[in-house]
């Protein structure tokens, strides 16, 4: 499989409509790979806690027309990171959304861990509750986003699901870098699965960006790391390894369930 991760630059300077078009003709470039991912909040920034209810679309609103018609167009899989998205009802919700090739709506994500440290998106956003898989021809994703991240629990549930490939769009902050790269490689072993986790460049709201977007596999092997700047990180992986080295080292056979208990 050939995955591209556009790790887009959020600086505030740029217009969200200009973001947008540039997004969509960067997935459009991407024509030949089988997955193209973006980060989360890349039309606002993850950091722009001001800008979620003025920018918050409907689920089928101007990202979702976009994004569709630039997986169509370039015949890709395409998670296209999460929008703002507002609920008939008003409620704001971090929600990512995967296309197929023919650009119909594949899954609707709504991120489960919301961000408290700041309390921004844990006081502005509704919480998802619903984990997310979505099988493509060669792998079954599970999506997860940003602060997702640190919840291991949650990608057990989609390994349950029978997720392969754990697909992670982020907007993390440079200052924690160093737990994102850990992190992604953490899910991947623990998982045995391939980690294609997705930052942004730039800064925003005064919040330098990570980078770093990640692809790991499922032995813990780095496949791929972009630098600081806005890139598409490219990167070719066999979906295959993921039984063979579940087959070989089946450590997830040997999980003790039921341990959890949680004290809220
Ligand atoms: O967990 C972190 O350090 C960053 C999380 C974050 O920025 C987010 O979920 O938007």
């Amino acid at each position: 499989m050939r995955a591209s991760l556009i790790q887009i630059r959020v600086d505030d300077d740029e217009s969200v409509d200009s973001r947008r078009q540039r997004a969509a003709s960067l997935v459009r470039d991407q024509a030949g790979a089988d997955l193209v991912v973006l980060p989360e909040l890349w039309t606002t920034g993850a950091f722009a806690y001001e800008e979620f209810a003025r920018e918050a679309e409907q689920l089928d609103g101007p990202t979702y027309r976009a994004m569709a018609k630039a997986a169509g167009d370039a015949g890709v899989w395409l998670h296209a990171g999460s929008i703002p998205e507002r609920d008939p009802d008003g409620t704001l919700y971090n929600t990512s959304l995967l296309f197929s090739p023919s650009g119909e709506l594949a899954a609707a994500y709504r991120k489960i861990h919301r961000f408290g440290f700041d309390k921004g998106e844990a006081v502005l956003m509704g919480a998802g509750t619903e984990p997310v898989t979505v099988s493509l021809p060669e792998t079954t994703l599970g999506v997860a986003t940003c602060y997702d991240l640190r919840f291991p629990e949650l990608f057990r549930a989609l390994v349950d699901a029978g997720a392969e490939t754990l697909v992670i769009p982020a907007g993390w902050p440079e200052r924690r870098r160093s737990h994102w790269t850990l992190l992604a490689r953490a899910r991947a072993v623990e998982n045995q699965a391939f980690v294609l986790a997705c930052g942004t460049a730039g800064t925003h709201a005064g919040v330098p960006q990570a980078g770093h977007s990640i692809v790991v596999d499922p032995w813990g092997e780095v496949l791929a790391e972009a630098g600081a700047e806005e890139e598409v990180l490219t990167v070719e992986f066999d979906p295959s390894k993921v039984a063979a080295v579940r087959e070989q080292f089946p450590a997830l056979k040997d999980r003790v369930l039921g341990l959890e208990r949680p004290r809220h």
